[in-house]
C-alpha cells in the first residue's frame, strides 16, 4: 500500500467517544478496537478520558478503567499507529502527560477554549520537551471571530505546536464559516492545520471537506460516529468519500468498515444518531459533552433538556463549567414552578 497519505486522520472514538459511553470503556474494548484500527492502517488513535487526561472525576464523569491502563493497552496492541492523548490544562497535569509519554504515547493534543490559548504555553512546551508531536486544539471555535481565532492559533504555534486544530466542539459551524477560518489560518501559519467536527447539524462530513478545501491536512474522525453529541465525522464514511475523491488516507476501507460494524456497533448503548438533544446542541452552540449531563439534570428537575441547553448557549458556557448545568436546571425548574402558581 502506498504509505504517503494526502490527509492524516486521527481516530478519536476512544477519547471523544468516551463521553458517549459515559467513560465506561474496558481494557478489552480498547484493545480490540485499537488493534482493528491499527490493522486498517489508521495513523493516529487518541485514547483518554473524554475530557482528556485527568478527566475522571465526579464533575466530568468517573472512568470505569484508569485511563493509563487503557493507554498502555492500546500502545501494546498497535504496530504502526501512534497513540495520542488529549490534555486540557487545568484538568490534566504535566505529571500525567509524562506518565502517558512513558507508556509510549507519541502525540499530545493540548486543548483550550478558543479564546484562552495562552493557558497552553507550558503544556505545549512540556509536550515538546518530552519528544511528543504536539497539537494545539482550539475548542468551541464557533465562539470566536476568524480574526480572534487566528490570533489564538498564532499563540499556539509560537509555543511550539506542530499542528493547530480548529475544533467545532458544538457542531455549530456552517461550511462557509469553516472555510473562512481554515483559509485564514492557512494563510498566516506555518504549522499544519487540522479540523475536528461534530455532527449535531449533520454537517460533520461537509465541514470536513470544506476544511480540506481551504487547506486543512489533518482531520479527525470517530468510527461509527462514536463521539460526544451526534458524534464526529464518521471515520469509515470519510475514508470512503475521500477514496472516491482520489484523496489518499492510507486507511483500508473494508477493514475500517468491519471495525465499525463488528467491534464498535456492539458496544454502543444506543446508535449514534442526531437526536433532538444533539440537534439542539448544534443549534444552541453548546459543548457536545454537556449533552448527557443536561439529560440527567432535566430528569432530575422534571424539565425539558432543550431549555437547559438553549439557556447554556445564551450564557456562552465553556468546557469546565459543567457544574453550571445543574444550576441552570434548578433555576429553570424554579421559574417553571413560579409560573405555574
Ligand atoms: C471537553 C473536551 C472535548 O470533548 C474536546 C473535544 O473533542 C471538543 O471540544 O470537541
Ligand atoms: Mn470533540
Amino acid at each position: 500500500m502506498n504509505s504517503k497519505r494526502d490527509i492524516v486522520l486521527t481516530e478519536v472514538a476512544l477519547r471523544d467517544g468516551s463521553h458517549a459511553v459515559r467513560h465506561q470503556f474496558t481494557v478489552d474494548q480498547v484493545k480490540s478496537i485499537a488493534k482493528g484500527l491499527d490493522d486498517a492502517n489508521v495513523p493516529y488513535i487518541e485514547v483518554s478520558h473524554g475530557d482528556g487526561l485527568g478527566g475522571s472525576s465526579m464533575q466530568y464523569g468517573l472512568s470505569l478503567t484508569n485511563e493509563m491502563e487503557l493507554i498502555e493497552a492500546a500502545v501494546a496492541e498497535v504496530k504502526q499507529a501512534k497513540i495520542a492523548v488529549l490534555l486540557i490544562p487545568g484538568i490534566g497535569t504535566m505529571p500525567q502527560l509524562k506518565e502517558a509519554a512513558g507508556l509510549g504515547v507519541k502525540m499530545a493534543r493540548v486543548a483550550t477554549h478558543v479564546t484562552e490559548a495562552d493557558v497552553s504555553a507550558q503544556h505545549i512546551a512540556y509536550a515538546k520537551e518530552l519528544g511528543l508531536e504536539t497539537v494545539g486544539f482550539l475548542m468551541m471555535s464557533h465562539m470566536a471571530s476568524p480574526k480572534k481565532l487566528l490570533e489564538q492559533a498564532k499563540l499556539m504555534e509560537s509555543y511550539g505546536a506542530d499542528t493547530v486544530y480548529v475544533v467545532d466542539s458544538a457542531g455549530a459551524l456552517l461550511p462557509h464559516q469553516v472555510k473562512e477560518r481554515i483559509a485564514l489560518l492557512k494563510e498566516h501559519l506555518t504549522a499544519n492545520i487540522g479540523f475536528h467536527a461534530h455532527n449535531n447539524l449533520s454537517l460533520a462530513m461537509a465541514n470536513t471537506l470544506a476544511a480540506m478545501e481551504a487547506g486543512a491536512t489533518r482531520i479527525d474522525g470517530s468510527i461509527r460516529c462514536l463521539g460526544a453529541g451526534a458524534g464526529n465525522t464518521q471515520t469509515e464514511v470519510a475514508v470512503a468519500v475521500l477514496d472516491k475523491m482520489n484523496i489518499h488516507t492510507g486507511i483500508d476501507l473494508y477493514k475500517i468498515m468491519d471495525v465499525a460494524e463488528d467491534l464498535v456497533a456492539p458496544i454502543l448503548e444506543t446508535p449514534q444518531e442526531i437526536t433532538r438533544g444533539s440537534l439542539v446542541l448544534g443549534y444552541a452552540g453548546v459543548y457536545s459533552s454537556f449533552y448527557l449531563h443536561a439529560q440527567k439534570a432535566a430528569e432530575r428537575f422534571g424539565i425539558d433538556s432543550r431549555s437547559i441547553l438553549i439557556e447554556l448557549g445564551k450564557r456562552e458556557v465553556v468546557g469546565g463549567q459543567e457544574d453550571m448545568i445543574m444550576d441552570v436546571a434548578a433555576e429553570l425548574s424554579k421559574r417553571k414552578a413560579e409560573v405555574a402558581v
